[in-house]
């Protein structure tokens, strides 16, 4: 429902032009939204926004930290002066290792449904933004890391790191619309290729196949992304709405009749004794490996 409501407000937005000024919009580059694990920074003269996560030590996507990238994605969607929006992370080499394990592992049935839900709204937001979106890839981005970066518009990804959809190598099965985006982005065959190995890729393989758009060096990353920025912004805004919103909305509207259902699968096969024994011994791997 929330998710539901989230999508008419975004396909209204185009309407949206008497809204009132934020009182924080005094300057030329002001702060809409800080936290220690935030940052949302706007440019007011060229209506570009820049988000950095910062949730140490991987960037791991929790209840509290979606919810805060969900509010923070509202907020730039009615803000009248936001044009785009670039999705980085301040921690270095990684983009995001996708959803917090520890969300899914032994959880409470009632925050394991709120925690779904949040990421269904997380994904709805970032879709179907009005707003142009690119992510700026600078650290590794596996599942819902790569789902985060594959819903944007455009993809920039510094080389040494990986991308890509690898949950069944954890035992567990891509959600329909994670592959819905993958498919989006580069088709149905190298999709099922990259899922079902559960491959994560170099930067340069995605860049062949099109996960990613660009390759630049990280030193390279924020400019470039600005200036990528830039030359969407030029493009006529109602022409380019419409058109993102006509390839998009069909995908959306897949997931949005059937949010309920999806956060009813998703408990159940997470709550699976086969799958709560395989998430425990990848994340059992994961802390071995820092041992190593
Ligand atoms: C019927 C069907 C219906 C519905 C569908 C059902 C199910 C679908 C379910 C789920 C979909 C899930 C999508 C996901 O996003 S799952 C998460 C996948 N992510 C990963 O596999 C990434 C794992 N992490 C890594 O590969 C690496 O950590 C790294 C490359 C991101 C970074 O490597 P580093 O060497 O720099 O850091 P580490 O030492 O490995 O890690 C540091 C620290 O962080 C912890 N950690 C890492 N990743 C996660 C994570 N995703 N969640 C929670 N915690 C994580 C790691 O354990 C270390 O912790 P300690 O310091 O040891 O405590």
């Amino acid at each position: 429902m929330a998710a539901r409501m989230a999508f008419s407000r975004l396909t209204r937005s185009l309407c949206e032009v008497g809204r009132s000024r934020s009182l924080l919009l005094q300057s030329a580059r002001w702060v809409t939204s800080a936290s220690k694990t935030l940052t949302v920074t706007m440019d007011d003269k060229t209506g570009i926004a820049e988000m950095s996560l910062n949730r140490p030590p991987v960037n791991s996507l929790s209840l509290e930290f979606m919810t805060e990238i969900n509010i923070a994605l509202e907020k730039l969607e009615h803000e009248k002066f936001c044009r785009g929006v670039i999705i980085t992370s301040a921690i270095p080499k990684i983009f995001s290792a996708g959803l917090d394990i520890l969300e899914m592992y032994q959880p409470k049935p009632e925050r394991l449904s709120e925690f779904w839900k949040t990421l269904q709204d997380m994904w709805l937001l970032l879709f179907g933004s009005r707003l142009t979106t690119i992510a700026a890839i600078n650290g590794h981005s596996p599942a819902g890391g790569a789902l985060v970066a594959m819903s944007c518009d455009y993809r920039i990804m510094a080389p040494g790191f990986n991308i890509g959809l690898n949950e069944t190598q954890l035992g567990i099965v891509p959600p329909f619309w994670f592959i819905d985006t993958m498919m989006h982005t580069i088709g149905s065959r190298q999709t099922e290729l990259c899922c079902q190995k559960g491959l994560m890729l170099s930067t340069e393989e995605a860049a062949r196949i099109g996960l990613v758009d660009k390759v630049v060096p990280l030193d390279q990353i924020a400019s470039e992304a600005k200036a990528e920025m830039q030359s969407w912004l030029k493009i006529p805004v109602a022409a380019k709405l419409i058109t993102k919103q006509t390839i998009r909305a069909p995908i959306l509207e897949k997931l949005q009749t059937r949010q309920e259902a999806d956060v009813q699968n998703f408990c159940n096969f997470a709550m699976k004794d086969s799958v709560q024994k395989s998430l425990g011994m990848y994340l059992e791997n994961l802390k071995k490996k820092q041992k190593e």
